[in-house]
């Protein structure tokens, strides 16, 4: 049976192990975080996907085994963080470095190693497989090496391993091959060749890049709508029924741990990002954007109380990194400060000025409330994520709760006229 160690098992490690063990391969998920596997091996994975978790018990039944230490094995499959540093807006490839470092310590002649984690173009033939060919085995003449981009949507990953489309590109045609024969049995969506590696990593970025300048052209949609003092949902509803338009959906900033980090990644060696960064820009502007609309109609956020619903990224889902929730309650508190004082007086000031209540059904952190504490006489609510169970708000139970009647709906999850009707001053993106 063909041995695998899948080096990394968070989310997308985690999801690509149970795939390759519920298909009959004999797999070793390795990760050195101690909690992370003695969870996993116990049936418990860190997921709310109902259907993940099921899927990662299946695995275990047929045979995964979570590791703390790396194993041999015939095929490696690296699913480590690829984190952008904030400062320099470049990749950080240290965890790449260490997990190929490991590899090349267990690699014999005739293996493949898979690079499934998001990096810049050229890392793989550049900067991984020199640290492979430490072991004093040479990429292409002894072993396979690809890279095998991962684009599950987080919410429906199960669904999307397996029927998502696939790209693949090899320093090689052997290592392509290879790649290809270990996906080929697994997956019903087409496995696209791609000429070689680089081209597989660009391709990548490229979607996820597209999906970002997307958002931010819906994002400038609807602030030009709002200019115009019409709806912007109406205004992307219509503009859709042209046969070659599709403008996605306003929100309130772009979050998770992959649109707004990505389309930097596009611009590790070159200066070429000029629209991309430009979304970037608009994306990140949002919160401000929010906080603006919401001192039109408060006069101003300085002591006020605001509750802000949904701090994971997006609906439905418990991850909150890149929180456009948590970016626009940093962009609250900064505002009420600066009214307070000048800008560096802003920047060391302790106090708050204005009192922002977090809450999230999904989300497990100790700076969140309850929806009804968060609620309770606040002057207004924001929604920043839309998960199902804001669009069941009952608004006079909210106005029993609240003492202002303001509501921003930066998500279009509630009904503008249900709202307007409770006496409330909706304003919608
Ligand atoms: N989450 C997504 O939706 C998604 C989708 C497509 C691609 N990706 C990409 O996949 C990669 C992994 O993302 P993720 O969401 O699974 O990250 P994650 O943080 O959930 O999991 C990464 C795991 O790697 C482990 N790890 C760190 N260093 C290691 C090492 N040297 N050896 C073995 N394991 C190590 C960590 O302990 C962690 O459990 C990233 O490059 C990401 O950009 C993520
Ligand atoms: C190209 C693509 O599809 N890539 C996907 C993406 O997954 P994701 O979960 O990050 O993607 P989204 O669901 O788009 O959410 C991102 C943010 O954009 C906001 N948003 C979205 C649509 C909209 O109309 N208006 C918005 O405002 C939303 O609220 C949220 O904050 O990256 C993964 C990792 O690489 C991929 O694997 C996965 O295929």
């Amino acid at each position: 049976m063909t041995t695998v160690c899948v080096h990394g098992i968070g989310y997308i490690g985690l999801a690509t192990a149970a795939l390759l063990a519920n298909g009959g391969y004999d797999v070793v998920g390795y990760d050195p975080d101690e909690k992370l596997v003695e969870r996993t091996r116990d049936g418990n994975p860190r997921t709310t996907e109902a259907d993940l978790r099921e899927f990662v018990c299946d695995a275990l039944d047929a045979g995964f085994e979570p590791k703390t230490e790396p194993v041999q094995a015939d095929i490696h499959i690296v699913c480590v963080p690829t984190p952008l540093d904030d400062e320099t807006k470049r990749a950080n490839l240290d965890y790449v470095e260490s997990s190929g470092r490991t590899v090349a310590n267990l690699l014999r002649e005739g293996d493949t190693v898979i690079l499934e984690s998001t990096v810049p173009p050229g890392t793989t033939e550049t900067f991984l497989a020199p640290i492979l060919e430490s072991s004093g085995l040479v990429a292409g003449a002894d072993f396979h090496l690809a890279h095998c981009p991962e684009t599950v949507l987080p919410g429906n990953i199960v669904h999307e391993l397996v029927h998502n489309d696939r790209i693949v590109g090899g320093i090689d045609d052997a290592s392509t091959d290879a790649a290809i024969a270990l996906y080929e049995p697994l997956v019903e969506g087409t496995i696209h060749r791609a000429p070689d590696a680089t081209t597989a990593e660009f391709a990548k970025l490229a979607q996820n890049a597209y999906r970002d300048v997307n958002v931010a052209f819906a994002n400038e949609v609807a602030r030009l709508a709002h200019d115009y003092d019409i709806s912007a949902r109406s205004t992307v509803e219509l503009a859709n029924s042209h046969p070659r338009v599709n403008v996605l959906q306003p929100g309130p900033g772009v979050g998770g741990h992959c649109l707004p980090i990505d389309p930097y990644f596009l611009g590790h060696e070159s200066d070429d990002l000029d629209l991309i960064l430009a979304a970037r820009r608009v994306n990140d502007s949002m919160a401000d954007y929010l906080v603006d609309r919401l001192e039109e109609e408060l006069g101003s956020v300085t002591d006020a109380r605001i509750a802000v619903l949904g701090v994971a990224y997006k609906g439905n889902v418990d991850d909150a990194r890149h929180s456009p929730g948590y970016h626009f309650a940093d962009r609250l508190v900064t505002r009420a400060r600066l009214a307070e004082g000048s800008a560096a007086e802003a920047a060391t000031d302790g106090g708050l000025h204005v009192d922002v209540r977090l809450s999230d059904p999904h989300v497990d952190d100790e700076r969140l409330v309850s929806l009804e504490d968060a609620l309770r006489d606040a002057d207004a609510m924001v929604v920043t994520a839309d998960h199902d169970e804001y669009r069941h708000l009952d608004p006079d139970s909210v106005s029993s709760l609240m003492a202002g009647r303001v509501v921003v709906d930066s998500k279009s999850v509630l009904d503008p006229s249900e709202w307007a009707a409770a006496g409330f001053t909706y304003l919608g993106l």
